[in-house]
């Protein structure tokens, strides 16, 4: 379980310092799939780099399983099964998709082991495992294959930071059927999306506006009010 208490986040501007996270109390359970959201430059992919050792908090402190991981490096954390995958996710030229899954795997992956993790993001393990992770690939299958090293790492908790940023209409129906098919994986999911089809699928979702939690409850409570918001917005443009 993942416990954040207190959390503050502030930087300093030209003598000034900017609050960037405000006292945010989050907690996100074994195997949940949670996902924040909230308007542009709320400090959602803060907190998301808070929560992986990217960036350090300036008050409060980071559990996780019990344990204060606030001053623990990057490395410690990916030891502890905390994984993040990026917004652009990165190519390695001359590594193959095989080779990649058991870098991350962290020793020789089955072909059997690789076959499952590719065909859980959705792609037929025989088009890529021999594949380079390259500039031919494109940004869909870049975003899954990235996805299925997470899925080898046998991570205890996935942070994603807007997985749909850049792809098209019809990956992104691709990429929902990917996330569907994690929730069979034991870890825990952490999403930043803006989508409503990713927040179906959350068991809890969380909005975070001007660095604090505005609102954060179960799906079924926090969705229908952000819809009806929404369309509220939508009716005053009219
Ligand atoms: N290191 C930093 N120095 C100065 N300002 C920063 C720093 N990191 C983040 N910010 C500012 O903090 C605010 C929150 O940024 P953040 O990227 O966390 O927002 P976000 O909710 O993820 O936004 P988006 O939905 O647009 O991705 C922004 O105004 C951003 O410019």
């Amino acid at each position: 379980m993942l416990e954040l208490k207190n959390i503050q986040f502030a930087v300093h501007e030209s003598n000034d310092s900017k609050e960037i996270i405000r006292h945010i109390d989050i907690t996100v359970p074994d195997r949940s799939f949670t996902v924040i959201t909230g308007p542009n430059g709320g400090g959602k992919s803060t907190l998301a780099k808070l929560v992986m050792g990217l960036e350090k908090p300036t008050g409060g402190q980071i559990l996780f399983d019990g344990e204060d991981i606030t001053n623990v490096s990057i490395s410690e954390r990916a030891k502890r099964k905390i994984g993040y995958a990026f917004q652009q996710p990165p190519r390695f030229k001359g590594l193959t998709i095989r080779k990649l899954l058991s870098l991350a795997h962290g020793s020789e992956l089955s072909e059997c082991m690789s076959c499952q993790y590719l065909s859980d993001v959705g792609l037929c393990a025989h088009d890529y495992l021999d594949r380079e992770m390259d500039a031919s690939l494109s940004g869909g299958e870049v975003k899954r294959i990235e996805i299925a090293t997470l899925l080898a790492r046998d991570l205890k908790l996935a942070i994603f930071d807007e997985p749909e940023a850049g792809i098209d209409l019809w990956s992104f129906a691709k990429l929902v059927d990917t996330f569907q098919n994690l929730r069979k994986y034991n870890m825990s999911i952490l999403l930043i999306s803006h989508q409503e089809r990713i927040m179906q699928m959350a068991d809890e979702i969380i909005v975070v506006e001007q660095g604090m939690v505005t609102k954060q409850g179960s799906r079924e409570e926090i969705l229908p009010q952000l819809l009806h918001e929404f369309d509220t917005i939508c009716d005053k443009c009219l």
